[in-house]
């Protein structure tokens, strides 16, 4: 898949307090924003890197904003639009850089609002990509963060979390944003101990009976790509062995062949289980443990993470519209705290199926609690563990609303708050409450 980049913003100014409120507002609005204190390091930048706007202040302490662009001119430089920001005492010098070729100007002081239209006039603007949508909690937010690094330099992943909290789905968006190749998927305990290393690295033709074919195995067919290997805990102690040297020297050797066949792909393992402890026990080998665990993202049980809950149902919901051509089914309030007071052992998996049953066998417009449990499953429902009061609850409804909101209008800021009701500032001031960013850093190009 191709990277889908977010319009990249070079900023250049030197009051922090100016320059951390652009930064905020524009990361907000969906560019990936590089802040320069001074015009040196942001025509470095921008001899590196190609920037769909510069927003530069003139006056810089060294060299200032007009003398950058003069030289950047001189330099035959295909140039990206600026908008340069001055002093009410030096309009004359913007109006000066207008017509040497900048793009426009604002006065201080200026209004943000007025300020992002104009950036956006430029053309600059190309919606955002869809997020992540990890979830809403902290927990997946950072493990949503933490993925494109991943995506760049790691080449060994270790995913951990109970059964279908969502491990292959991070394993997916990982791929995605490292972008080429396949995604190839084996589960180690499904496949039986003779036929496991046939399956990881092929077999030649006539290399047992029943081989009536020279195979590829998962490895080679991930070349260039990622392999997962789910439940990585299953696997037999002698193929532990086996995995640890094919990882280690990047090179397969297929069963009844001879040949070493070179592979380079991103591995990805995944369990249920505390591998610490299976090494412990002596099932799992000490130096694959090590090598597989350098980089280890813990995927939290739903019921750790509550804010997820409400976000989930909403796209599930939304999903299965579209999927069975029917109206979008709403939840009513009680329905929202019965699925937030239920402990989902089985995770998003139980959640989604809880839903789609719901849209399959109810055809109310509504949904209240009795379309997801039996009457005495509801009397048991424990209570909202944990922090899930009644403010924090209608915090996760207000934060998740304004996420689905912003989704669906692609991180169009001014749209999103005319659909909500709000002003943007209001919007705003919501979205930093609640931690939500726009996914800008999640498909920028490495840096060179
Ligand atoms: N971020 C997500 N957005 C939408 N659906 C998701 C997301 N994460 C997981 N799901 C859904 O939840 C279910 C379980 O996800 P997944 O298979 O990734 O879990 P898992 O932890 O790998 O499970 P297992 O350990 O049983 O293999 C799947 O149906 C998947 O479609």
């Amino acid at each position: 898949m191709k990277y889908e980049h977010l319009p990249a913003l070079c900023l250049v100014e030197d009051d922090p307090i100016m320059g951390e409120s652009l930064v905020d507002r524009f990361r907000l609005e969906g560019y990936a924003v590089d802040w320069h204190r001074d015009a040196r390091a942001a025509m470095a930048a921008l001899r590196r890197r190609s920037y769909a706007v510069v927003v530069s202040d003139v006056r810089l302490p060294g060299l200032s904003g007009e003398d950058m662009f003069r030289q950047l001119k001189e330099e035959a430089q295909a140039l990206p639009p600026f908008l340069f920001i001055t002093g009410f005492g030096s309009i004359d010098r913007a109006v000066r850089l207008l017509k040497e070729g900048a793009a426009d100007y604002v006065t201080k002081p200026f209004d943000l609002d007025e300020f992002v239209d104009k950036v956006r006039a430029l053309g600059a603007f190309t919606a955002a990509p869809a997020p992540a949508g990890l979830g809403l909690s902290p927990a997946m937010r950072r493990i949503a963060e933490a993925l494109p690094r991943l995506a760049r330099h790691a080449s060994t992943v270790l995913i951990t979390g109970e059964s279908g909290v969502g491990k292959e789905w991070v394993a997916r968006e990982l791929h995605r944003l490292a972008g080429g190749g396949a995604f190839v998927a084996v589960n180690c305990g499904a496949v039986s101990e003779s036929l496991l290393e046939a399956e990881l690295f092929g077999h030649e033709r006539g290399a047992f009976t029943g081989a009536v074919r020279t195979h590829r195995g998962v490895f080679e067919q991930a070349h260039g790509g990622t392999l997962f290997l789910d439940e990585i805990g299953e696997m037999p102690l002698p193929m532990q062995v086996k995995l640890l040297r094919a990882i280690q020297e990047r090179v397969v050797v297929r069963v009844g062949g001879e040949r070493a066949i070179p592979v380079s792909l991103r591995l990805v393992c995944a369990t249920h289980q505390d591998l610490k402890t299976l090494t412990e026990q002596g099932r799992f080998r000490e130096d694959l443990y090590y090598r597989i665990h350098v980089i280890h993202l813990r995927v939290p049980p739903l019921r750790e993470r509550r804010e997820d809950i409400l976000w989930f149902a909403e796209r599930f919901l939304e999903e299965f519209a579209a999927q069975h051509g029917t109206p979008r089914r709403r939840l009513a309030p009680e329905a929202e705290r019965a699925l937030l007071c239920y402990p989902w052992p089985g995770n998003l998996r139980e959640l989604r199926h809880a839903i789609e049953r719901a849209c399959i066998l109810c055809s109310d417009e509504t949904f209240g609690p009795e379309a997801f449990f039996e009457p005495d499953q509801l009397a048991s429902l424990p209570p909202p563990t944990g922090a899930v009061n009644l403010a924090r609850y209608l915090e996760a409804c207000e934060a998740s609303y304004i996420l689905h909101t912003l989704q669906r209008q692609q991180w169009q800021i001014g749209r999103a708050a005319q659909a909500l009701g709000i002003s943007r500032k209001n919007l705003w001031e919501k979205m930093v409450r609640h931690g939500i960013k726009p996914p800008q850093e999640a498909n920028l190009p490495p840096r060179r």
